[in-house]
């Protein structure tokens, strides 16, 4: 057993035994409550640059598979835990979790009471740490942590971005294009799309205009990534330019960010964000409630009442979270644009939000009915 620590900006230690590779690592602590679902979690590239702590203190249960990696690598910065299942089982699983850790160099802790852990960034926000199974000085570790950039500010769509495009074709009958702006996407949201018909075109993070164009697209996509919205003025000038064409949009999480932008609203950081798969959310249009899959710490900064005036024209707040009243979608009603700011890909999580997938197919085929529907209170 090789012992480890963790240590918090704010100087709490954990300690704890080295889970996955042996060595050191910073980020943003930050937790997820999902029960389930760690391999989509490790593998979304929006938790690229934090440390992810599992509030549910049993996880590796079901092992890792081949299928549910949501991109090609491990992006979480670390990895805290609290009893790791000795023996996964699962019918799918080809490989034990602290194994695919440890392969993949993700440095981890467990035997951490995460939901004391948990608790503690809940009451004093998402915060820098360290974690270390080779340092046994906290000291020592806090210093290294306090020299680590905050996530406020931070531009990672670079990092993250796929280096050249690539193409997911529609699943059966062809029925439209779209580009999507890889500012950190997940695989099921081509797929999703696919399934519906879509050819997506996954497009790299500095793409103009112009290379959107020339995939033929009928429609753009932004999508989820990680780092901060208020440094993304690329794709926010970008999204002015698609609204502009009165192009089709639709975004996804930092695509939602992105938009709000655009639109002419600020950006802000939540005190510990959202994370999970049970996160209770209104659709405004219909009134119902869906359980829906989150992962953001930033959010938008509209107004939750009324219609807003935007150089875009009018646009109004789609989507709430009933736990804290942030705002988690935009619909503009005079361009052929809307987002969300959670999940309806899912990948982790339930799939209430997949209607969203249709939306972005009705507006894109019938774009005058789709719209005049969201007016008048989707009746
Ligand atoms: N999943 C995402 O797209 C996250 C968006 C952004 N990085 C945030 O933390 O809010």
């Amino acid at each position: 057993m090789t012992e480890a620590i963790l240590v918090l900006e704010d100087g709490r230690t954990f300690r704890g035994e080295s889970y996955g590779a042996v060595g050191e690592t910073f980020g943003e602590a930050v937790f997820t409550t999902g029960m389930t679902g760690y391999q989509e979690t490790l593998t979304d590239p929006s938790y690229h640059r934090q440390v992810v702590v599992q509030t549910a203190p049993h996880i590796g249960n079901t092992g890792v598979n081949d299928s549910d990696d949501e991109s090609d690598r491990i992006w979480v910065a670390g990895y805290v835990v609290r009893d790791p299942a000795r023996v996964p089982s699962n019918w799918r699983s080809t490989e034990d979790l602290g194994t695919r850790l440890e392969r993949s160099g993700v440095v981890g802790i467990s035997g951490v009471d995460t939901r004391a852990l948990t608790r503690h960034l809940r009451e004093r926000g998402a915060m820098r740490v360290g974690v270390s199974s080779v340092e046994t000085d906290p000291q020592a570790l806090l210093a290294r942590v306090l020299e680590q950039p905050q996530m406020t500010g931070a531009d990672l769509s670079a990092q993250v971005t796929t280096p050249e495009a690539y193409t997911v074709d529609a699943v059966g009958e062809h029925r439209f294009t779209v580009a999507a702006l890889d500012l950190g996407i997940k695989r099921n949201v081509p797929r999703r799309l696919a399934a519906r018909g879509v050819t997506t075109h996954v497009l790299p993070a500095n793409s103009t205009l112009g290379d959107l164009l020339s995939v033929g697209a009928d429609a753009v996509f932004f999508s989820p990534g990680p780092g901060d919205p208020a440094t993304a003025d690329h794709a926010v000038m970008l999204a002015q330019e698609v609204m502009k064409r009165s192009l089709p949009l639709f975004g996804i999480c930092f695509g939602s960010q992105i938009l709000g932008r655009a639109l002419g609203f600020g950006t802000y950081k939540l005190g510990y964000g959202h994370r999970g798969i049970n996160q209770p959310v209104m659709d405004r249009t219909t009134g119902k409630v869906e359980v829906t899959s989150h992962n953001h710490g930033f959010a938008v900064d509209a107004p939750l009442d009324g219609v807003a005036d935007t150089a875009f024209g009018r646009v109004e707040v789609s989507h709430v979270c009933l736990n804290d009243n942030v705002v988690e979608g935009l619909r503009a009603l005079d361009v052929p644009a809307f987002t969300v700011q959670y999940h309806p890909e899912a990948a982790a999580g339930p799939h209430d939000a997949d209607y969203l997938f249709d939306r972005f197919v009705e507006l894109v085929e019938r774009p005058g009915q789709v719209r005049k529907q969201l007016i008048n209170g989707g009746k």
